[in-house]
């Protein structure tokens, strides 16, 4: 089964594009949702958490409160590389559960997406990496929009992330989303084909450093001079 992985910064778009995904009928698991799923009351999961941040991360219901714990991490590297060993192994456990289950019923694809793609070393396990990318300001104004985090909550989690700039260098297929979402939705329609059949581009930043191609076929050399354009010798003078 081909996994591609979806990856961009916060705010860049990746659910939007996955949501295409699905409307187009290829399955799309979110590392963010499962991150979610390892953390539910009562789960293995939360009790790892309490005892590494001690029940203050809990709400009065017994669910972890992300954002108070998101407060917490993006504060100190420390402590979210604290979170991410306990959560990651989990996520990766997870997935593979539901890979199993995809697999068994006939798919043939999946688009994994995942904010952290580069970062955990993911990109290395995936058939190809598509990258949603757009300007920072923007990603920042869309998610404070979204009403979801401040601002400054939103550029602590940046600073968490791999630069853009790095993304693209790195990434398969590069989807723009600077526009609105038909512009988004024209370019995930775009790249159907090339999943489907399994044509990988090389990423730009391959291409960039890579040594200059040699010309598939080495030019002809210059046509030969045609014989008949020798003018033909004069006959011999009559001897005297
Ligand atoms: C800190 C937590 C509880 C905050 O939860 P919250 O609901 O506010 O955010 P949510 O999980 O929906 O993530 C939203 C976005 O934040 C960014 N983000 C999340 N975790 C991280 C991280 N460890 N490093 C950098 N950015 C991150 C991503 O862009 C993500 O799409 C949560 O993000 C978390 O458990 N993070 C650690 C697990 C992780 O690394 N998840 C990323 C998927 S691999
Ligand atoms: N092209 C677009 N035009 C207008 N709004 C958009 C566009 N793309 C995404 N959005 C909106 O911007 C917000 C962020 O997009 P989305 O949630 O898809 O990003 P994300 O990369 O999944 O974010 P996060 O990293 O926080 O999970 C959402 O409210 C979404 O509806």
């Amino acid at each position: 089964m081909d996994v591609y992985g979806l990856t961009g910064g916060i705010g860049s778009g990746k659910s939007a594009a996955a949501e295409i995904f699905e409307d187009c009928g290829i399955p799309v698991v979110s590392a963010d949702e499962l991150s979610r799923v390892v953390v539910t009351p009562g789960s293995e999961g939360l009790g790892a958490v309490v005892a590494a941040f001690g029940e203050g991360v809990l709400d009065e219901n017994g669910e972890l409160n992300r954002r108070k714990l998101g407060a917490v991490v993006f504060k100190d590297p420390s402590l979210r590389q604290k979170l991410e060993a306990i959560l990651h192994p989990r996520i990766r456990e997870r997935f593979q559960d539901v890979l199993t289950t995809l697999a068994a019923t006939g798919h043939k694809l999946v688009v994994y997406e995942v904010p952290l793609l580069f970062e955990t070393g993911l990109d290395k396990q995936v058939k190809a990496v598509i990258l949603v990318s757009a300007p920072e300001a923007q990603r920042i104004a869309r998610v404070v929009a979204r009403d979801k985090l401040t601002e400054p909550e939103v550029r602590a989690r940046l600073a968490a992330q791999l630069d853009d700039a790095s993304r693209r260098a790195r990434a398969h297929f590069i989807l723009e989303n600077d526009k609105d979402l038909a512009h988004l939705k024209q370019q995930v329609l775009d790249l159907l084909p090339a999943l489907r059949s399994g044509t990988i581009p090389r990423p730009a930043g391959e291409v960039k450093d890579a040594a200059p191609a040699r010309p598939a076929v080495p030019p002809p050399p210059p046509p030969a001079r045609p014989a008949a354009s020798v003018p033909p010798r004069p006959p011999p003078l009559p001897k005297p």
